[in-house]
């Protein structure tokens, strides 16, 4: 039978937020606004099963309800959650046993890995381990995806290479009407790859294959990682498929800033680019999400220190100072490496700016590099020779694709 957990919040939001979180993992989850309510359904809760419950509820509160399992000889897991962070309540809710007390704004990174673990989901490759960011650009594409996610439009997530656009497409599909359906995930670099490969007698073999992946998804979601690596085979392909499915499925799919200039440039057939994008959401490079970036590195220190059995405790000022200016052409990803590195190499509690070692030149104003008609020819000089000939890291300077590079340096016989 599978595991039961009571939401016990009157922040309404607050209450659907974590139900959406915990959704995929096969736990009945029934929600309630007032203590009274959890405790008459908690009569029937056997060991094991799960209490999240809000410090304080219009008739209660949480150590109460603690007090009460325990008369009752109940013995299920409470987490209390709270968004007053004072150590006064925390040891008074510890004190009748919580399994934990945690922060409302750290929901997604502990709790829901709590509970994860809890219920036996550890193995689940699905899962990601990720940090509800709180930056305004994000929060600006997040809320974009909220109001888009119950619709049934097609979306395309475009951002820089790194940003985390695949998991806000997991997002809005977690957040549609569709999320008790399967998701289809298709990676288009991979689909490339295959087209390469290809040869007359594949084609047919290619376009089933596509047709099956569509076929899994009717009435759900097909999400679409990276369409501008499409091959123009491909394109055609997914083209094809779209057009002649029966029930054609969402489609979300992620793109990189350049695929507008794809399509001007008829890299991209603009028919396949204009049926996906019936909905856009810009997600901003992390040099523009400045709260996040410290955020996002304290989050995976926490992670890294679990990694490496260490205990560094914080970035101290020259890191922190170093890790604001850097431009973070490969973003969270680039991110995500560099504190790892550093935590590894750190000898002590406190990272220096001496354990930072960036995977990207800081480029001080990325912005330079952005492509205009009139200069593009000395600006991707400029990049290829910044980034030491390295072209993947030019491309990104220049938040174009590496394949437009390529096609770019031809066009202006570069070397
Ligand atoms: N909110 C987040 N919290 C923690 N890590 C994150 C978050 N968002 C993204 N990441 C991490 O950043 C890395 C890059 O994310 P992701 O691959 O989704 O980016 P992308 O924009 O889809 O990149 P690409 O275009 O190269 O595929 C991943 O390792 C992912 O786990």
């Amino acid at each position: 039978m599978a595991r039961q957990i009571i939401i016990s919040d009157d922040n309404v939001s607050d209450s659907n937020e974590i139900k959406r979180l915990l959704s995929g993992f096969g736990a009945d989850i029934i929600q309630t606004l007032r203590i009274c309510s959890a405790k008459e359904l908690l009569t029937k809760f056997k060991t094991g099963d799960i209490v999240i419950c809000d410090f304080k509820l219009a008739d209660g509160n949480a150590v109460e309800l603690m007090e009460w399992l325990d008369h009752k000889n109940i013995g299920c897991n409470v987490f209390v959650i709270t968004d007053v962070e004072t150590v006064a309540d925390a040891v008074t809710s510890f004190r009748p046993g919580a399994k934990d007390y945690i922060n409302k704004r750290l929901i997604r990174e502990l709790l829901i890995p709590k509970i994860k673990t809890l219920i036996g989901r550890d193995d689940d490759d699905n899962f990601q381990l990720l940090f509800s960011r709180k930056s305004d650009g994000y929060l600006r594409a997040y809320s974009a995806a909220h109001v888009v996610a119950p619709t049934n439009l097609n979306v395309m997530i475009i951002g820089e290479s790194g940003v985390g656009k695949e998991p806000l497409a997991h997002e809005i599909y977690d957040m549609s009407q569709q999320c008790d359906r399967p998701c289809v995930l298709m990676d288009c670099g991979t689909l490339h790859y295959l087209a390469l490969n290809n040869n007359t007698k594949q084609q047919p073999t290619l376009l089933d294959a596509v047709a099956s992946q569509f076929r899994k998804a009717q009435g759900s979601t097909v999400i679409l990682d990276n369409i501008q690596q499409l091959s123009t085979d491909m394109q055609s392909i997914m083209l094809h498929v779209i057009a002649n499915c029966k029930q054609p499925p969402r489609i979300i799919a992620t793109a990189s800033p350049d695929i507008s200039e794809m399509v001007i440039e008829g890299g991209f057939l603009s028919a396949l680019f204009y049926k996906i994008k019936e909905f856009t959401i810009a997600l901003p490079p992390l040099r523009d999400c400045q709260d996040d970036i410290m955020l996002l590195a304290d989050f995976y220190l926490r992670h890294y220190n679990q990694e490496f059995h260490k205990q560094v405790k914080r970035f101290d000022a020259s890191a922190q100072k170093e890790m604001r200016v850097h431009s973070w052409s490969g973003n969270i990803r680039e991110l995500k490496h560099v504190v790892r590195v550093a935590v590894l190499k750190s000898r002590g509690e406190i990272i220096t700016s001496k354990e930072l070692d960036f995977d990207t030149p800081n480029t001080g104003a990325h912005i330079q590099f952005k492509l205009k008609k009139d200069d593009e020819k000395s600006k991707i000089t400029s990049a290829i020779v910044h980034a030491n000939g390295n072209l993947t890291q030019a491309a990104n300077l220049l938040g174009i694709s590496l394949r437009t590079l390529l096609v770019k340096r031809k066009k202006y016989g570069l070397k």
